[in-house]
């Protein structure tokens, strides 16, 4: 039974951007609440639908007049189709699922669906068991995505004969509660592809397809029926500058497009009256809904638009698309699996017919042949059906003389039209299921031309690339090598012309060295007489620093006076001589301390001595050194070339320098502890001379007494002695004390002139350290001759240049040489990989051509199937087998595991693999195993 298309058409308020633009509402409804009359200047018009809803309609009226009737023809076995269409923003999502699938006054089309399916099902006889099983896509850019497991992209759709049109490899998750189903909603929901237009900031650029398919079996006869319900919320069918796609989007839209202008090419076709052609296969939505449009579904196709004059162009073409749509057909028929009773029965039927036709059959043969004999038969013998059923069956042939049992072919044609659209239609299916495995076939080998192709370029570009880069980079190298052979020899020449220059500037310094020598000579000579003047006044200056107050000398006098007093005596008495004795024996004492001073001072001396021959020693080495040092330069300023010149001239002027300060430092070091020393000792001569100070007042006073005593002449030293021992005494004292004084003198003499060597050394020190100083500002005033410091600046600077040409040349070198090895392992590499491509290569083209030929066994396997369908369908023609047939029904449950069946994600644990699970079964377990 054929049923049309119901349209509705809903109507959502002015959205704020409408408003915002000035947009008036210019939509008025009938009462009837069928027509709808757009008063727009450019679109105007009126459309009828089975139903107008507008703006303040609730969801509820909207599900209760045009879904509810279609639930209960799923549960019965119909498949059911509710898609919305309208532009972008014009409430298709409101409608089909609505704001919130919870809430009970905005929940969608959706949401009331799968509440009225359990209601349904709880209010079944329990003889009833049902499976609800659902899926989700989308279809995106004309791939379709499964939401429900959003890796599998790109499914592809198969037709069989069984099954219908399908998705095949899309997931179906088996739900046996609202909120399950809800959750699967949500996760569906989640992974839709929602692109920004400035129409809609959620704008939906996808078609998604939500499915539910209903299983139910009667447990009482077995018999088992499946319903299949589609609901699709399509893509706004704008046109692309409205929506200000660009970019991407504009390829978005381009494919949305495409797939809803092959929607209205698929209704036109459908309600045009003339097509024989049905474009289903031109996009991937009208495939998907060709059951829906024409085909075997209960379908309501609901229109979503704008009141808004801001919109008026795209709600007269919805408007319009929903007119068109309202005249297709479809022939929704239950999809049911008889039992094995109903079977029987309908067996039995057909050969009831079967035999009835056989009878009318023979009834005619032989009335045929009563005829051609040219006989007659009565009007009221002629055969007919109703006779036959009646059982009024007529004379049977073989009473006829001649009868021939071969069915003539010139007999009337057989019943057998619905048996020939039966098997077209089977034919066509037929057709369709091979259709799809020859375009799957050739979609896979399109790819893998493709994949061949692109490595064909790949190869073809690699080679192309490695030769023509190989010699670019060769002739790069080769360039770079002549550059750099004609750089080193550039530095050659350079090299050379530095080696005369160092040669002249080596003869220059040997002229410069002659001229030192003989300016040292010069000024050794004329230094001479400067110097035993230096030395005298230094030396001048040292014994004034030795007796700064001339105390010594003053004392010195003094003794000797006493000295000279006490050799010419006058007469003194015992007392005075023995106090006089005293004295003397004192200053013996005193002088004796002197002596041990003396010879201390004499100890020191000697060490001061050996320090000083030391340090002559090493002052001797010093200068040895440095004659060495400056024969070596020499020497090696002659032998080596400008670089070593110029770094021996640095070397050694910093090693001199080195040297001169740390004999310098050394020197005055020792300077340093000869001063010390000399300070010591002052102050050793200081207590000396307060010693003799001391011993000067006591000849002082002695010499009083003695005067006293000469004044009385009877007391005193020599009482009771002879004038001529007396004598004797007094010139033995004498020479004693002269002895001494002369042993003090002589003491004295070497001290100073101890001293006085000392300060000549430390004085001629001084000096050679001087002349140290000036012989090295002299090498070093010469060396800095200023021709001579701008030759060797010049030359040091060519030399620097030089040095870094060759250090650049030599690096150059270095990168050059790695480069070519790097280069040469990546031709050898690209070789590697052109070698391992063309073998990838042969391998794909031998299994391309493999599966080709495989691909060509099928074909012609197939080929050869439907011929042989062909000629047995002609040979039963032929043969006039008029036997009735049964149409099978659709199936719409027990799919194939890879097409959804339970698999071990999808079931509980508790229910059998391969089993239609119950209703408790299912979600728990594929939401676990995701
Ligand atoms: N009948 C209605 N009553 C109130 N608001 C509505 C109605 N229809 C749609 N809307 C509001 O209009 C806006 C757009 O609606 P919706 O997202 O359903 O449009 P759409 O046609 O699905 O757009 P798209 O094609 O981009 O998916 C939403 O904010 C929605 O709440």
């Amino acid at each position: 039974m054929s049923n049309n298309i119901k349209v509705v058409c809903r109507f959502r308020p002015q959205n704020a951007l409408e408003i915002r633009e000035g947009g008036q509402p210019i939509v008025t409804f009938d009462d009837n609440g069928q027509s709808v009359k757009v008063e727009s200047k450019e679109y105007p018009g009126s459309f009828t639908f089975d139903r107008v809803f507008p703006w303040e309609s609730k969801q509820k009226d909207v599900f209760d007049y045009s879904i509810s009737t279609i639930v209960d023809d799923v549960i019965n076995g119909y498949n059911g189709t509710v898609f919305a269409y309208g532009q972008t923003g014009s409430g298709k999502t409101f409608t089909m699922m609505g704001p919130s699938i919870d809430d009970e006054d905005t929940k969608g089309i959706i949401p009331r669906i799968v509440d009225q399916i359990f209601a349904s099902i709880l209010a079944s006889p329990s003889t009833m068991e049902y499976t609800v099983k659902v899926s989700y896509m989308e279809i995106y850019m004309e791939k379709i995505r499964d939401l429900l497991n959003p890796v599998n992209d790109n499914l592809p759709i198969h037709e069989e004969k069984n099954r219908g049109v399908y998705v095949k490899g899309l997931f179906e998750v088996y739900v046996s509660s609202i909120s399950e189903i809800h959750e699967v909603m949500r996760r569906g929901g989640q992974s839709r592809m929602v692109a920004y237009t400035n129409m809609n900031a959620e704008s939906s650029r996808s078609h998604s397809i939500f499915v539910v398919t209903i299983s139910q079996k009667n447990l009482v006869d077995g018999s088992v029926k499946s319903g299949k319900l589609y609901l699709v919320d399509l893509a706004g069918s704008e046109k692309v500058g409205k929506t200000g796609a660009s970019g991407q989007t504009l390829e978005e839209a381009k494919k949305i497009n495409k797939s809803l202008s092959a929607l209205g090419m698929v209704i036109n076709s459908l309600t045009d009256g003339k097509s024989t052609h049905i474009p289903y296969r031109d996009s991937k939505l009208t495939r998907i809904l060709q059951e829906s449009l024409g085909g075997n579904s209960r379908t309501t196709l609901i229109i979503n638009c704008s009141p808004s004059s801001f919109n008026d162009a795209e709600t007269i073409g919805t408007l319009r698309f929903g007119t068109r749509a309202k005249s297709i057909k479809n022939k929704a028929k239950v999809n049911q699996e008889l039992s094995a009773a109903e079977l029987k029965q309908l067996l039995k039927k057909a050969k009831t017919e079967a035999l009835t036709f056989t009878q009318y059959i023979a009834a005619l043969e032989g009335e045929v042949f009563v005829w051609r004999q040219g006989g007659t038969v009565a009007k009221s013998d002629w055969a007919s059906m109703d006779k036959i059923q009646a059982g009024d069956v007529a004379a049977p042939l073989s009473s006829v003389p001649g009868h021939m049992t071969q069915p003539d072919s010139s007999r009337p044609p057989t019943p057998a039209t619905a048996l020939d659209l039966d098997e077209r239609e089977e034919f066509l299916k037929r057709e369709n299921e091979l259709t799809d495995q020859i375009a799957e076939k050739e979609a896979e080998l399109l790819a893998k031309q493709q994949v061949l192709e692109s490595m064909k370029e790949e190869l073809t570009f690699l080679k192309d690339q490695d030769s023509s880069s190989a010699v670019h980079e060769l002739n790069e190298l080769k360039l770079q090598l002549e550059k750099v052979s004609y750089e080193n020899k550039e530095g050659a020449i350079t090299v050379d012309s530095l080696r005369e220059a160092n040669q002249e500037l080596s003869k220059e310094l040997e002229e410069l060295k002659k001229t030192l020598m003989e300016m040292r000579l010069a000024q050794k000579d004329s230094s001479e007489g400067d110097k035993e003047k230096k030395k005298m006044e230094k030396m001048a200056q040292m014994m004034a620093d030795l007796d700064p107050s001339g105390e010594i000398s003053a004392k010195e006098a003094q003794l000797r006076e006493t000295l000279f007093k006490f050799e010419s005596p006058s007469g003194l008495n015992a007392e005075e001589t023995i106090a006089i004795r005293k004295e003397i024996a004192q200053s013996r004492s005193i002088i004796e301390q002197h002596e041990q001073t003396i010879a201390d001072l004499n100890n020191e001396n000697a060490s001061l001595t050996l320090k000083r021959d030391t340090l002559e020693m090493r002052l001797q080495t010093a200068e040895l050194e440095y004659e060495e040092l400056l024969d070596k330069t020499i020497a090696d300023e002659e032998a080596n070339s400008s670089i070593d010149v110029l770094e021996t001239i640095s070397e050694l002027r910093n090693k001199v320098e080195a040297q001169y300060a740390a004999k310098k430092e050394q020197a005055q070091q020792e300077i340093e502890a000869l001063k010390q020393e000399l300070a010591r000792r002052n102050e050793d001569i200081q207590r000396l001379s307060s010693n003799v100070t001391e011993l000067r007042r006591g000849n002082e006073e002695l010499r009083e007494r003695m005067e006293r005593q000469s004044n009385h002449p009877s007391s005193g030293l020599w009482e009771g002695k002879d004038l001529t021992e007396r004598e004797r005494d007094m010139e033995r004292i004498r020479k004693t004390m002269a002895q001494q004084l002369a042993d003090f003198d002589v003491m004295k003499k070497a001290l100073m002139r101890d001293l006085q060597n000392r300060c000549e050394k430390v004085v001629e020190l001084e000096i050679s350290l001087d002349e140290t100083r000036e012989q090295y500002n002299n090498v070093l005033r010469n060396s800095n001759n200023k021709a001579q410091q701008k030759k060797m600046a010049f030359l040091e600077r060519n030399l620097e240049q030089l040095t870094h040409v060759q250090k650049q040349l030599v690096e150059q070198n270095t990168i050059l040489k790695k480069e070519v090895a790097i280069s040469e392992r990546k031709l050898l590499a690209r070789n590697e990989r052109i070698h391992s491509l063309e073998g990838l290569l042969q391998g794909a083209q031998e299994k391309l051509t493999t599966q080709n030929h495989k691909f060509e066994t099928q074909l012609q396997a197939v080929r050869e199937r439907l011929e042989q369908a062909r000629s047995q369908k002609s040979a039963a023609n032929a043969m006039s087998l008029n036997f009735g047939r049964i149409a099978k029904p659709l199936r719409g449950g027990a799919p194939g595991a890879e097409n959804g069946m339970p698999t071990e994600e999808n079931y509980s644990p508790g229910s059998p693999k391969g089993q239609t699970p119950d209703r408790r079964t299912s979600w728990l377990g594929w939401r676990n195993g995701v």
